[in-house]
């Protein structure tokens, strides 16, 4: 008989989300993100970051004071990372797994590649005009999004 407590697609997945989360550098909201195809193969994954060059050392990690010193001019999000690290073409019909419901920037991306469900595991900014914004772009075009559902089971790496 097989193993009974094997991860299912979605705990997967997810997890590598999570996994993802730990490279982030951001000291308040950690992100990660997985896009994976319509056949359960991963296409992709990313975290919330700097951009190449831009050193997490040199640049602004913070929330507040002059937009120009926050770091909100410059980070990467998750969901972002994960589309254009992808290098093939066929994102179509696609599934992305994020830690945390993507931004109406990130949402006209996801949707413009052909990512057709968002499963995010948190949706602490789903009262802001961006989140709510990207729910309007993403029932318009019948892009379906849906909670993950945690399940009871801890996972320790120790590397
Ligand atoms: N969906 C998202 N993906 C992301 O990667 N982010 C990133 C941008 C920032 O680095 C951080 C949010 O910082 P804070 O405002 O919670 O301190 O998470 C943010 C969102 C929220 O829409
Ligand atoms: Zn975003």
């Amino acid at each position: 008989m097989k193993k009974p407590d094997y991860l299912k697609w979605d705990e997967y997945f997810m997890g590598i989300a999570l996994l993802s989360t730990e490279r982030s550098k951001d000291p308040s909201t950690s992100v990660g993100a997985c896009i994976v195809s319509q056949d359960n193969k991963i296409l992709s994954v990313g975290y919330n970051g700097m951009p190449i060059g831009c050193s997490d050392d040199d640049f602004p990690w913070n929330r507040e004071g002059s937009p120009y010193d926050t770091k909100y001019f410059y980070v990467c999000h998750a969901e972002m990372n994960a589309i254009l690290n992808y290098t093939g073409t066929a994102m179509h019909d696609a599934k992305i797994y994020t830690t945390l419901f993507p931004c109406n920037e990130c949402t006209k991306a996801l949707i413009q590649k052909g990512i057709k469900e968002i499963i995010y595991m948190c949706d602490k900014y789903s009262e802001t005009d961006s989140v709510r914004a990207s729910k309007r772009m993403l029932d318009a075009s019948g892009v379906t999004y849906r909670l993950y559902e945690p399940i009871n089971k801890d996972i320790t790496l120790s590397l």
